[in-house]
C-alpha cells in the first residue's frame, strides 16, 4: 500500500513524539511492504516564529493533499501573551476547521500493568474501557462573537450550534456504540444551556434509528464525578467540544497518565488527523523523556481508521501492552518496579515488539 502522511510536529514535546511516530510507521511499512512517504509541515508556535502565522497556507494545502496527518502538540509559555490570532492553539483549531474534522474519538483503555499507576483504587480503574466522542469544530471554541468589549471592561464568548452539527456528531456516537457495548451516554448541561437542550432533543429524535443502542443523558458535572468513581458504567460518551476536552483529560487518570491517551479527529470519510490528547508539556520538553505511547496509539488509530490496516494497528497496540507488561515505562507513569526509560528507548522497544510479534504471526499463518 502507498500512502502519503503529513507530520505536524508543533511545539514542546510535539517534535519528540512525532519523531517516535515516524520511526514506528517506518517499521510497520518495512514489516508489511507498504510505502509510506512523509512530509513535515509547520504549525503552532514554531510556525508563528518561522512564518508569522500559526497555520501557514502551505501547511493547510499539504494536509489537504495527504492521506492522513499526525500531529504532535502546539503551544507553550513563549507565546502565552500573544494576541488571540497569534496563539499556537489557533493553528490547531484552524486545521481542524479547515479539514472539517468534526468528530474527535478519544478511546480510554486501561492497561493491566498500569492499574497501580492510577491514583484511583484498583477496583475502580479495572476494566475501564470507554470512548469519548467529542464534537470538535463547533460550540464554545468557534462561536462568534468572541471578544473583549468596552475597553476590556467586559468579554463575550459564544456557544453556538446548528442542529445539523449536533446531529452528525450524535450519529457518530450511536454508530460507535453499535460496534462496542451498545450503550451511549449523552453528556450536556441541559439544566442551564439552550444549546444542551437542543442537544438532548436531537439525541431523542435520532435514537429510534439505533434500536440496538441504549441511551441515557447525564449532566456534565455528574458525568465528571462518575467518570472517576464508576468508569465501567460508561461505554460511549458523546458530548460538546469543551465538555469533551475537559472530560478526556480527566479520563486519562484512569490510564495512569495523560501520556497514554490517543485520539482520531475525523470527518465523514476515512480521512483523519491523529493526535495525542495531551499538550506540548513545556515542563518536560527537550529532555527526551516524554511518553510517546499516546502518539503511537494514535498511529494505530490512523492505520485502522484511515488505511484499514487492522493487523498493523493491532500489532502496535499489542506492542504497547507487551512493553508495559515487561515493566518498561516512561517517567510519567508511577509504576512500582520495572524500568524507567526515555522516549527513544520506548520507541525502540515498541519497534522490537512489533518485529517480534509480526514474525510470530507470520510463522503461525504458515502453519494455519
Ligand atoms: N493538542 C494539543 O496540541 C494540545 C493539547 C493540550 C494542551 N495544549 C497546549 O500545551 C501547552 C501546555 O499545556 P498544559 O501544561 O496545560 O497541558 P499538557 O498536556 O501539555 O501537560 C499537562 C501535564 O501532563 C504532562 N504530560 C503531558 N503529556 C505528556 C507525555 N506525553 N509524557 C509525559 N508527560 C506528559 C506534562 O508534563 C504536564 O505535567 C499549552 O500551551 C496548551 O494550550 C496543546
Ligand atoms: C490546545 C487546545 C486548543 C486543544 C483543545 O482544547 O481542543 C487541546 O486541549 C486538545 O485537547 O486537543
Ligand atoms: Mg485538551
Amino acid at each position: 500500500m502507498k500512502k502519503h502522511i503529513v507530520l505536524l510536529p508543533g511545539d514542546g514535546i510535539g517534535p519528540e513524539v512525532t519523531a517516535s511516530a515516524q520511526r514506528v510507521l517506518e517499521a510497520i511499512a518495512e514489516e508489511f511492504d507498504h510505502t509510506f512517504t512523509y512530509e513535515s509541515k509547520a504549525i503552532g508556535g514554531y510556525a508563528i516564529d518561522e512564518y508569522g502565522t500559526p497555520l501557514p497556507d502551505d501547511t493547510t494545502a499539504a494536509c489537504k493533499q495527504a492521506d492522513a496527518i499526525v500531529l504532535g502538540a502546539v503551544g507553550g509559555p513563549k507565546w502565552d501573551q500573544n494576541p488571540s490570532h497569534l496563539r499556537p492553539e489557533r493553528g490547531l483549531l484552524g486545521i481542524r476547521k479547515e479539514l472539517n474534522l468534526f468528530a474527535n474519538l478519544r478511546p480510554v483503555q486501561g492497561f493491566d500493568n498500569l492499574l497501580h499507576a492510577s491514583p484511583l483504587k484498583r477496583e475502580v480503574v479495572q476494566d475501564s474501557d470507554l470512548l469519548i466522542v467529542r464534537e470538535l469544530t463547533g460550540g464554545l471554541y468557534f462561536g462568534q462573537p468572541s471578544e473583549r468589549r468596552n475597553d476590556g471592561a467586559s468579554v463575550v464568548d459564544t456557544l453556538a450550534y446548528d442542529r445539523s452539527e449536533i446531529e452528525r456528531i450524535v450519529r457518530k456516537g450511536f454508530e460507535a456504540a453499535q460496534v462496542r457495548k451498545k450503550h451511549l451516554t449523552s453528556v450536556d448541561k441541559a439544566n442551564v444551556l439552550e444549546s444542551s437542550k437542543m442537544w438532548r432533543e436531537v439525541v431523542e429524535e435520532v435514537k429510534s434509528d439505533y434500536p440496538d443502542v441504549t441511551v441515557d443523558h447525564m449532566l456534565v458535572d455528574a458525568a465528571a464525578m462518575r467518570l472517576i468513581t464508576n468508569p465501567t458504567s460508561f461505554d460511549v460518551i458523546v458530548t460538546e467540544n469543551m465538555f469533551g476536552d475537559i472530560l478526556s483529560d480527566e479520563a486519562s487518570v484512569l490510564t495512569g497518565s495523560l501520556g497514554m491517551l490517543p485520539s482520531a479527529s475525523m470527518r465523514e470519510d476515512d480521512f483523519g488527523l491523529y493526535e495525542p490528547v495531551h499538550g506540548s508539556a513545556p515542563d518536560i520538553a527537550g529532555q527526551g523523556i516524554a511518553n510517546p505511547l499516546a502518539t503511537l496509539l494514535s498511529v494505530a488509530l490512523l492505520l485502522r481508521h484511515s488505511f484499514h490496516l487492522e493487523n498493523e494497528a493491532k500489532l502496535i497496540e499489542s506492542a504497547v501492552a507487551d512493553a508495559l507488561d515487561q515493566g518498561y515505562h516512561t517517567r510519567d507513569l508511577h509504576v512500582k518496579g520495572g524500568q524507567v526509560i526515555n522516549t527513544e528507548q520506548m520507541t525502540g522497544i515498541i519497534i522490537d515488539f512489533i518485529r517480534a510479534n509480526s514474525a510470530t504471526t507470520s510463522i503461525m499463518n504458515c502453519y494455519a
